[in-house]
């Protein structure tokens, strides 16, 4: 079986006179969840929505299972569930009442919708709110519910625009272990800003900066890829800059101060265990010592460079 999802091929999106997304290349396996990394402006909610079949492209191709979303819209769609940035919720409907609405909208077939209804509020953990009107839930039941919709035609695709948008830490918590569930049966495609949560629950990682694909490839990949290469040091008594030189795997040193260095190295971040073995028996009086992660502008600003290059 091939197992490419979603394939898109030379997507470019213009409004009015400026590019949003230009020449995205992308594809998406059957399974797991995919993180659409970019900060604010970047384009994820432009690819997304052309993802769903919600915009139209000014350019390029967009497959989900083999099916050509431009030419065939209504079949490409019963493939995907979208929970758009905000939720399209109809506030003063119960929770079945708006299940109910959505499975009508997604063609779920009469004589199988209760059982439908049934299996999301299941899934996604909101059977005891069933005739809770949907303004009377906290915001992360709600974005449950926009789960529920998104997966009640049980689509193999699940695209979620920045889903933990809003929510205190706990609800975060409680929404990633929904996702990661979901994401057994089915692809999910999440979109963030934060670095970090797309590291806490997506295998893949698709890296969206102005508009173009910098980075694609696998998590793991991605955090070989910003490992730390550098570490801040503060000692009372520092040996010389060619004391920290000899140091295997160092490749350069920089003194900020007397007492605060700031050396460069190759290899994994077990060389702190090293510096402060030396430290110890040579004397150095370290005080602290910090492996520097980049931030996420820096990694954007790296990565944008090296596509330049
Ligand atoms: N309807 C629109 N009309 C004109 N320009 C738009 C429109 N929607 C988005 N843009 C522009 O397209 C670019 C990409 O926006 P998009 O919303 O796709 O980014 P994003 O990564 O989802 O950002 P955010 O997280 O802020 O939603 C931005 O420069 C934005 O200002």
């Amino acid at each position: 079986m091939n197992d490419t999802l979603v394939k898109i091929e030379g997507l470019s999106h213009k409004y009015t006179d400026s590019w949003a997304v230009k020449d995205i290349n992308l594809e998406i396996g059957y399974r797991g969840i995919v993180g659409l990394l970019g900060s604010n402006g970047a384009g994820k909610s432009t690819t997304m929505n052309i993802l769903c079949g919600v915009l139209n492209q000014t350019a390029g191709n967009v497959y989900i299972d083999g099916i050509d979303m431009r030419k065939n819209p209504e079949q490409a769609k019963m493939q995907i569930g979208f929970m758009p940035q905000t939720p399209p919720l109809y506030m003063d409907m119960t929770v079945d009442e708006y299940l109910n609405h959505c499975a009508h909208l997604r063609s779920v077939p009469k004589h199988q919708i209760r059982q439908a209804i049934h299996e999301a509020k299941e899934r996604c953990s909101i059977g005891h709110f069933s005739k809770r009107i949907l303004r009377n839930l906290s915001g992360g039941y709600r974005q449950r519910v926009g789960i529920a919709q998104a997966i009640i035609h049980k689509p193999k695709l699940v695209v979620l625009d920045e889903p933990t948008n809003g929510l205190d830490p706990n609800q975060i918590i409680e929404l990633r272990g929904l996702i990661k569930e979901v994401a057994t049966e089915r692809a999910v495609v999440f979109s963030s800003h934060i670095l970090s949560e797309v590291q806490m629950i997506c295998q893949d990682i698709r890296m969206i900066d102005g508009g173009r694909i910098v980075f694609a490839d696998s998590m793991d990949a991605f955090n070989n890829h910003i490992a730390p290469h550098s570490i801040l040091l503060q000692m009372d008594n520092p040996p010389t800059e060619d004391e920290l030189k000899n140091i295997p795997d160092i490749t350069a040193v920089e003194f900020l101060t007397e007492r605060q260095i700031r050396l460069w190295f190759n290899g994994d971040a077990e060389i702190t265990k090293r510096i402060v073995e030396l430290s110890v028996q040579q004397g150095w009086e370290l005080r602290e010592i910090n492996l520097e992660k980049s931030s996420l502008t820096e990694i954007f600003a790296h990565l944008s460079n090296h596509r330049k290059n």
